[in-house]
């Protein structure tokens, strides 16, 4: 096993041991290589999850929901007026504020809609994603969009700043563009690294360079985008107590380190 797998690892068993309730009912359990360690992690905790509920966040998740032997039920057959106790995902990238870039694996939009349906929502991640501004290391935003709508989405892109953004294809050339959970493509666009709080506050607002709700408002405005890769805003409980149900930024983050630590970056109260 790798170091990046240990890392993850350690990251998932620390998140789950501080915020998975152990009476959960209703957990979100989003997508890719890191999730796997979280269920892993709420499996070993060994409480009953019989009458727990794990809304899937594609069709990765609930595979691995099912082959962990415990119920998936699917978002839209969550109860009207239920919130999830809490979800848990990875992330492309994490900044000083716990805004995240989502879908490096192609999987944003059923994610955020969970996330928001969540009092606590957690990301979990390896310190390759840890930075302090959004796309430093990971260098595009993931773009979720309707097939037809594809190309006039790249030109609304360009105009925005984006250079060279790109509709993903998938593994095999001949298959064409790459498929969503929706039956969607995903287009990738990069944009120089995005100004966090502490850059606002401190004037720092070069030429082209974006704040990351103000970029993740302007592409969701362009018709034809289903979601943006862009997880920013309030948090789960900023959000209740505006009167809403959850938010799209973590209250917490884990990073698992290469010393094996695990570090936390946590939402202001
Ligand atoms: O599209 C995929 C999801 O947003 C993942 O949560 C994200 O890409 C992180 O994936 P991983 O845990 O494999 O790094």
């Amino acid at each position: 096993m790798s170091n990046v797998e240990d890392a993850k690892r350690a990251a998932a068993k620390v998140a789950v041991t501080n915020h998975y309730p152990k009476d959960a009912r209703w957990v979100g359990i989003g997508s890719g290589t890191t999730i796997v360690y979280v269920v892993e992690a709420i499996k070993a905790l060994g409480v009953d999850t019989s009458l727990t509920h794990y809304v899937p966040t594609g069709y990765q998740s609930r595979q691995l929901i099912l082959n962990a032997g415990l119920m998936a039920v699917e978002f839209d057959a969550i109860p009207p007026g239920t919130v999830l106790d809490v979800a848990f995902d990875g992330a492309d990238e994490v900044d000083d504020d716990l805004n995240c870039i989502k879908g490096g694996g192609a999987c944003l939009f059923q994610e955020k809609i969970v996330a928001m349906q969540s009092k606590e929502f957690i990301c979990v991640a390896d310190s390759r994603k840890l930075q302090s501004n959004l796309l430093s290391n990971w260098k595009y935003v993931p773009i979720e969009v309707a097939p037809i709508a594809a190309y006039r989405v790249l030109r609304k892109l360009e105009e925005l700043g984006s250079v060279k953004p790109a509709i993903r294809t998938s593994l095999t050339p001949k298959e064409g563009p790459l498929k969503t959970d929706q039956g969607f493509f995903i287009i990738d666009a990069p944009f120089p690294p995005l100004l966090n709080t502490a850059d606002i506050a401190a004037g720092k607002t070069g030429s082209g360079a974006w704040q990351v709700d103000a970029l993740a408002r302007h592409i969701k405005q362009i018709a034809g985008v289903l979601e943006v890769g862009l997880f920013s805003g309030m948090t789960g409980p900023q959000a209740r107590s505006a009167g809403g149900v959850g938010g799209q930024r973590p209250v917490a983050a884990y990073f698992g380190m290469p010393d094996g630590s695990v570090s936390v970056r946590k939402a202001a109260a």
